[in-house]
């Protein structure tokens, strides 16, 4: 199964929300998973059943940062404060790194999020299968 990863800074979160409610049928056949903060507020306001690591200033990107490396991630949407200093920007910077590193899909706004997700459907074989 496709395996998506959604994380959001607080921000943002509001427009994951928006993001999730509108997808939520294409949602619904990933197995998804988020950073911790972003997973409460994903479950609490879309039916979508989302495995949460990890708050993200408490090491949820880089846990997810480690199935990217460990290859069995298909794509993350990360939409980030592009506005604001984040405390654990170095978890950040390892996560959009790692992302590079095995060719993993990656979406850090709103627009590219859309094609990502529609993109993921179509794809033939996926890393995670
Ligand atoms: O900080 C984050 C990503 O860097 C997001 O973490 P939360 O989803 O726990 O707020």
């Amino acid at each position: 199964m496709t395996r998506v990863a959604l994380i959001a800074h607080d921000d943002k979160k509001p427009d994951m929300i928006d993001l999730a409610q509108e997808h939520e049928e294409l949602l619904e056949q990933y197995d998804l998973l988020a950073t911790g903060t972003t997973g409460k507020r994903l479950m609490e306001e879309t039916d979508l059943d989302v495995e949460r690591k990890e708050s993200g200033p408490l090491g949820g990107d880089m846990m997810i940062g480690a199935e990217v490396a460990e290859g069995i991630l298909d794509g993350i949407v990360f939409l980030r404060d592009p506005l604001r200093a984040q405390a654990h920007e170095p978890d950040i910077s390892a996560l959009l790194r790692i992302c590079d590193v095995h060719d993993t899909a990656l979406a850090t706004n709103l627009a590219s999020a859309e094609y990502l997700l529609k993109g993921l459907a179509d794809r033939p074989v996926h890393q995670s299968d």
